[in-house]
């Protein structure tokens, strides 16, 4: 077995450590651009080292073969400005000159469907509420427009530099982003370093998990734009390291799942009893690719005059992704991984399981058989989740097994395959969970295994099947219906208390996980629920204490990186990946002419 899986995956080499094990930075900690007070906006010298680590092609994901296909999406808008001229390019939007600068350093050539729909809106200060597919640019739809208008703002009234000796010790920023996880925080903290590369503005983050005087000294340093998972923003709000009264664009991202973790009373409270400004000078945003009638609600009670923005179905998914079901029975799980790695060119492959010890035992098992992988899920420290994503993202460990913390939002080049090993009740986590996959019009395969246990959510899987033209495997058959029809949009604001009071609606019914709503992140340490086999709803542990990095392997712990450095990377980073499953089902041979092939036969 080692032979064939060091045949397949690669030779065992050492490989560069990465900044994490230069020494023990956090994420939040990483370089942003430094502004001097005698800096001209426009005319700010480069961080040649900064700007490689920030625009570096092996950082990002390049567009894909499917780029194109965007623009044939239908968009529907409701509410809002009466007119609204999409964008034809980035110029148009009239963005500021130092975001266009780094829109072209991203390599961003034309603007996604969403990008053309929200920026304008957004750039006339409405309310917004949009939904868009997985992977398709929600990110920069909000980001460019806020980042903008701050610059713009700066221009006008440049900040004022503290007096000499002055200790500045509260953060007022401008922007404030609140997400559901840590790791969805720290990727929109990157983001945000990109596009305020050679600005004034300074972006920190801010989430649980973590030593909350290091990340008050980083807000002391001055933030503009706040990223912020929820328990930790309220901790720092009463620590009075960050004061909100500043704050005029206000973004709520993974809206829906920022309410599924319960996180729901947190922002109303943040929305109604913090030093909040709330008139019309603030901006609010939310933004996802599944809205439940429980985020509409809150964004019917919070936001002004909004727009609601579609752009495809409400919950829908790329036909980028090819999905295949296949039935495995739980004995035959292990077995079946194990064959379909194999069976499959060595690619960045992300496999879900539901419970935190499954998500141990996998790695265990896999690891024992020398695969190069690893696992992230909320019962690690959060030194731990850095390593382990970053060790997946630079190719270390190509093989990530995680629970939902990796669901939702993480943009992680060349993630060419998606195993659903468990599957989730809940057609939206499916949805989110293979959409890590086929990103920026990239292809992508996602492989589910389905046996009778998973009835529940069979109906909702086989009509995504069908919506995306995926084969229905010949046990899903039976849930096949005539009714083809979705809720396809936003409900009316008027009619949502109709709505609710019968009791319907898109978030209604269904959903029989174990939410387990725990300390919320908010810093302090005590979980008793999640010993055994719940499922992993609550993301944001706070353990109270980091468990450092290297656990021995064998009591289900992290591997340090010297004993899971050897693989070899370079496959793992570049575009001329493949990928193929044997399915008798199916004899689709789909190449492109970026040399990602999908081999099925
Ligand atoms: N206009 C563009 N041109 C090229 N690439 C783009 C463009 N806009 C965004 N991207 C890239 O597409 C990828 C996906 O974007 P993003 O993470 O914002 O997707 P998303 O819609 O938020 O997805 P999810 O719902 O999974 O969070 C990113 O790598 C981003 O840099």
């Amino acid at each position: 077995m080692e032979d064939e899986v060091t045949m397949k995956w690669g030779d065992r080499q050492p490989t560069e450590p990465t900044w994490e094990h230069q020494d023990d930075a956090w994420a939040f900690e990483k370089p942003t651009y430094e502004w001097q007070q005698e800096f001209e906006q426009g005319n700010a010298p480069a961080m040649p080292e900064l700007e490689a680590e920030l625009f570096g092609e092996e950082n990002r994901i390049s567009t894909g073969i499917h780029f194109d296909k965007f623009s044939r999406i239908n968009v529907s808008r409701k509410g809002g400005p009466e007119r609204v001229d999409p964008l034809q390019n980035f110029e148009q939007a009239k963005l500021h000159p130092i975001i266009l600068e780094n829109i072209q350093r991203m390599g961003y050539l034309e603007p996604t469907p969403i990008q053309r729909n929200a920026i304008p809106i957004l750039m006339k200060n409405y309310d917004l509420l949009a939904c868009a597919q997985t992977g398709s640019g929600k990110t920069a739809a909000f980001l460019l427009p806020v980042l903008s208008k701050i610059l713009t703002k700066m221009q006008k009234n440049p900040p004022v530099a503290p007096l000499p000796g002055a200790r500045k010790t509260k953060a007022s920023p401008l922007a404030l982003i609140i997400l559901p996880t840590r790791e969805l925080g720290i990727q929109i903290f990157d983001e945000t370093r990109r596009f305020t590369y050679k600005s004034p503005i300074r972006p920190a983050v801010i989430y649980g998990g973590t030593d909350l005087r290091r990340q008050k000294d980083q807000l002391a340093r001055g933030c503009d734009i706040l990223i912020a998972t929820p328990g930790r923003l309220v901790d720092a709000m009463e620590r009075g390291a960050v004061a909100l009264d500043k704050v005029r664009y206000l973004v709520l991202d993974e809206a829906d799942r920022i309410l599924d973790l319960g996180f729901e009373p947190t922002i109303r409270q943040i929305l109604l009893s913090s030093d909040l400004t709330r008139d019309e000078s603030l901006h609010t945003m939310m933004f996802s690719a599944t809205f439940p009638t429980e985020i509409q609600v809150l964004a019917r009670d919070f936001m002004n005059d909004y727009c609601r923005l579609r752009i495809g179905r409400i919950g829908g998914t790329t036909t980028d992704i090819m999905q295949k079901v296949i039935k495995v029975e739980e004995y035959h799980k292990e077995d079946t991984l194990v064959e379909l790695l194999l069976s499959q060119p060595p690619s960045r492959t992300l496999i879900f399981v539901d419970t935190k010890r499954k998500a141990d035992y996998l790695d265990d098992i896999l690891y024992n058989k020398h695969f190069p992988c690893i696992s992230l899920h909320g019962d690690r420290s959060q030194r731990e989740r850095e390593l382990a994503l970053e060790a997946f993202k630079v190719g270390r460990s190509p093989i990530l097994i995680a629970t939902a913390v990796a669901a939702r939002g993480l943009d992680i080049k060349d993630v060419l395959h998606v195993i659903n090993y468990d599957l989730s009740d809940d057609i939206d986590d499916y949805v989110h969970r293979i959409g890590r996959t086929a990103r920026a019009g990239n292809p992508g395969l996602a492989t589910t295994f389905y046996n009778e246990q998973n009835w529940m959510i069979a109906p909702q899987l086989v009509k995504l099947l069908i919506e995306c033209q995926q084969e229905v495997p010949e046990f899903l058959q039976e849930f096949i219906t005539d009714d083809v029809s979705y809720e396809n949009d936003f409900v009316d604001p008027d009619q949502i208390d109709l709505l609710e009071s019968k009791g319907g609606g898109a978030g209604e019914g269904g959903d029989a996980r174990d939410h387990g709503y725990g300390d919320h992140d908010q810093g302090h340490s005590g979980h008793g629920h999640d010993q055994g086999e719940q499922r992993e709803d609550i993301l944001n542990y706070d353990h109270g204490h980091n468990q450092g990095v290297n656990y021995d392997h064998a009591h289900g712990g992290y591997r340090d990186s010297d004993s899971n450095s050897g693989w070899n990377a370079s496959v793992f980073g570049n575009n001329n990946n493949s990928i193929g499953i044997n399915n008798n089902n199916n004899n689709k041979n789909n190449s492109s002419n970026n040399n990602q092939n999908f081999n099925f036969h």
